[in-house]
């Protein structure tokens, strides 16, 4: 099973996002997660397009992009010249799910489906097969820092049986108030990738951070 930390910009000094970009490409995080948030499907305005775009430049690791935006399908083209490589849009945000699915892929990304914490895994049942990665809010979205919703763990086992009924290999993602006290945790009951803002951006040292994430 992979072990994959997708550490998120959210959390990073939008300041310096060119440091960030560089101490994620020092570490052994394989994938870089962007938060996009419109301030109605959240109750916040991250970044969009421009930010993704520049760090495409910065980067050849693998660009996670999260959309917590109303109507996604709107943007899949967009995201992709910006240089996505995953796409992930939320079962809540999407009326018609299946459409949006088949358009990431079919624009050449990686399509990702995304389940807020009320919104039960069998959510996905009907579009398990077009779906790369799925990924389990751990947090309700909007904000970075947040305490890790411990029912999640017993979600993430059942989106992994989930899967396996389906014959699927999509990747499990967590996302939300990941540490380095709870990623063991969350691997052992079958996540394949773990988001970390607050740990990783707000340690002392990210780059080891990361690594103990790995580790974990
Ligand atoms: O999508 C979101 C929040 O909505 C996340 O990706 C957060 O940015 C994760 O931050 P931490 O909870 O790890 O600080
Ligand atoms: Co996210």
């Amino acid at each position: 099973m992979p072990r994959i930390i997708s550490p998120s910009f959210l959390s990073a000094d939008f300041l310096h996002l060119g440091d960030a970009a560089r101490t994620v490409n020092d570490s052994r995080a394989e994938w870089f997660h962007l938060d996009v948030m419109d301030g109605v499907f959240v109750p916040n305005i991250s970044f969009g397009l421009p930010v993704v775009s520049a760090l495409r430049k910065a980067t050849d690791k693998v660009l996670d992009v999260h959309l917590m935006i109303v109507q996604p399908e709107r943007y899949v083209a967009d995201f992709k010249a910006a240089g996505a490589d995953y796409l992930t849009v939320h079962v809540e945000a999407s009326t018609h799910l299946h459409r949006t699915l088949q358009s990431i892929r079919d624009a050449g990304m990686r399509a990702g489906v995304a389940l807020n914490p009320h919104t039960p895994v069998s959510a996905i049942e009907e579009v398990a097969a077009l779906t790369d990665m799925v990924l389990i809010m751990s947090v309700n979205p909007g904000f970075g820092g947040q305490r890790f919703i411990a029912s999640s763990l017993d979600k993430v086992s059942r989106a992994k049986d989930l899967l396996l009924r389906k014959n699927s290999p999509a990747l499990i993602q967590v996302d939300g108030g990941v540490n380095a006290d709870n990623a063991a945790q969350i691997f052992a009951a079958g996540a394949d990738v773990l988001v970390a803002g607050n740990a990783v951006f707000g340690a002392e040292d990210p780059v080891a951070a990361i690594q103990q994430l790995i580790e974990a």
